[in-house]
């Protein structure tokens, strides 16, 4: 029997297997041997928060890119009205335009076949372009932030400042007045208006340095786009960030990006939410395709933008997300080694968490907190009895069905870009 996780009895009589994707298999237990038996789907058709954790190298940012795969697959109904926006923070998405001949012998036996994802768009900062070029990955588009859309302490979490220092006081009220007296500006006119202040020369200096820091990383303009640019239709948008971990607080770069661009989009869709709320209500309108699609947003190493210790540029839109990301139709999928270090939120609230292997004391008490409400059982014993050794392999615990799922995620049929480099370097899978 088909499972498809994440959706109700309600809705799976409604709708069947429409609006879900395939996932993985389901391992049963006879005799005790481990066999694959049903296939597992996973319901898009409403919006989820999806953990998805385990230690290095069992498959987390291979499951990531599994389900963006499935995603770009949808019929062209479900497709238009959706987008995908994956933040790239450690640039291993690009090889989804690339068939993964690797595991060709794999895919054949789940019935698959190595495929690049032709509707997949990698976008990266338009300040680096020319590095991105330099490391010959395909590029489709470009992004810019607007510096007037910061407020003064999204710019002193960046720089990674105590709010309450004097400095971060004296940034928060310039920005403060550049938005009392401009309509739009850029971080040049923030460094000369600093410049013009009345106060000590050092503080003037470290201000205006840690603004021309900012300047330097090609990632604003006063004329940056919309959002659209970065959440278009039937695509899977990847946004490549990863070249500001060479960058000192890189993190914090990234951070930033995921916050503001989220916290738009989140804006976006509750406005259009209400336009399609009403076309829903006339039932004279066509309910054709959305203006502005219903978005799944995917973090790698989510813990790093989410973690349960401090405050990032990303902490406050991604919470908003979790608490209220429901109702605009917003989907977050996150992805970390560290399920111990996320923020409590996202432990309470996942309504579908899909566990690799874990080891770690820390990460063991948190994915057991979910865990408790499913079964009395700890998570390791469970794994342990129902899971092969094998990468790929999860638990899936699923909120609606109240139900742990032992699954082999699916392999992927477009080329895994975040394997361990090995010493020998030949290519195995063309020697038969
Ligand atoms: N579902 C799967 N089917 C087949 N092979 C898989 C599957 N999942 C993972 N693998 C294999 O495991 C390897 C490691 O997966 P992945 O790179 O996703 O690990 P990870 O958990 O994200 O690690 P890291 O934390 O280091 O990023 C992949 O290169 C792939 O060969």
């Amino acid at each position: 029997m088909d499972i498809i996780i994440g959706r109700s009895l309600d809705d799976l009589e409604k709708y069947g297997l429409k609006g879900s994707i395939f996932i993985g298999k389901e391992y049963i237990k006879m005799e005790n041997a481990l066999s694959l038996a049903n296939t597992v789907y996973l319901d898009v058709n409403l919006p989820h928060l999806i953990l998805i954790a385990g230690k290095r190298g069992q498959g987390k940012s291979y499951t990531l890119a599994s389900i963006f795969e499935s995603l770009s697959d949808l019929e062209k109904d479900l497709l238009n009205n959706f987008s995908g926006l994956i933040f790239d923070t450690m640039g291993i998405f690009w090889t989804m335009k690339f068939p993964n001949y690797r595991d060709a012998e794999l895919l054949e036996k789940w019935g698959l076949k190595p495929k690049s994802i032709k509707n997949c768009r990698i976008i990266v900062p338009k300040g680096l372009l020319d590095e991105y070029r330099n490391i010959n990955i395909p590029i489709d588009d470009v992004f810019q932030l607007n510096p007037a859309d910061l407020s003064g302490i999204e710019w002193v979490l960046t720089f990674n400042l105590d709010p309450t220092s004097n400095i971060a006081l004296y940034i928060q009220k310039i920005i403060k007045r550049m938005k009392e007296n401009n309509n739009g500006y850029s971080i040049q006119d923030i460094i000369s208006y600093t410049e013009k202040l009345d106060i000590d020369s050092n503080m003037k200096n470290a201000i205006t340095t840690y603004f021309e820091n900012a300047d330097s990383w090609g990632l604003f303009s006063e004329k940056a786009e919309s959002i659209r640019n970065l959440t278009k239709p039937g695509y899977i948008n990847i946004l490549d960030i990863s070249l500001y971990t060479a960058i000192t607080g890189g993190w914090s770069i990234k951070n930033l990006v995921i916050g503001l661009i989220s916290k738009k989009i989140f804006y976006q869709r509750l406005i259009y939410r209400k336009v399609e709320e009403l076309e829903e209500i006339y039932i004279s309108k066509e309910l054709g395709t959305r203006e502005f699609p219903l978005i799944w947003i995917a973090i790698d190493e989510a813990h790093e933008a989410l973690p349960n210790d401090s405050i990032t540029p990303a902490t406050e839109p991604l919470i908003q997300i979790i608490r209220e990301g429901r109702q605009p139709g917003i989907t977050l999928v996150l992805a970390t080694q560290q399920p111990g270090k996320m923020h409590t939120d996202v432990i309470t609230q996942s309504d579908i968490v899909i566990s690799h292997r874990v080891t770690a004391e820390r990460d063991l008490k948190s994915l057991n907190e979910i865990m408790k409400n499913f079964t009395a059982q700890d998570i390791d014993i469970y794994m342990n009895d129902n899971l092969p050794k094998k990468k790929g392999a999860a638990l899936i615990l699923d909120d609606k069905s109240e139900r742990i799922y032992p699954v082999q995620m699916k392999p992927r049929v477009s080329w895994h870009g975040g394997s361990d480099p090995t010493l020998i370097r030949k290519r195995l899978w063309l020697e038969g």
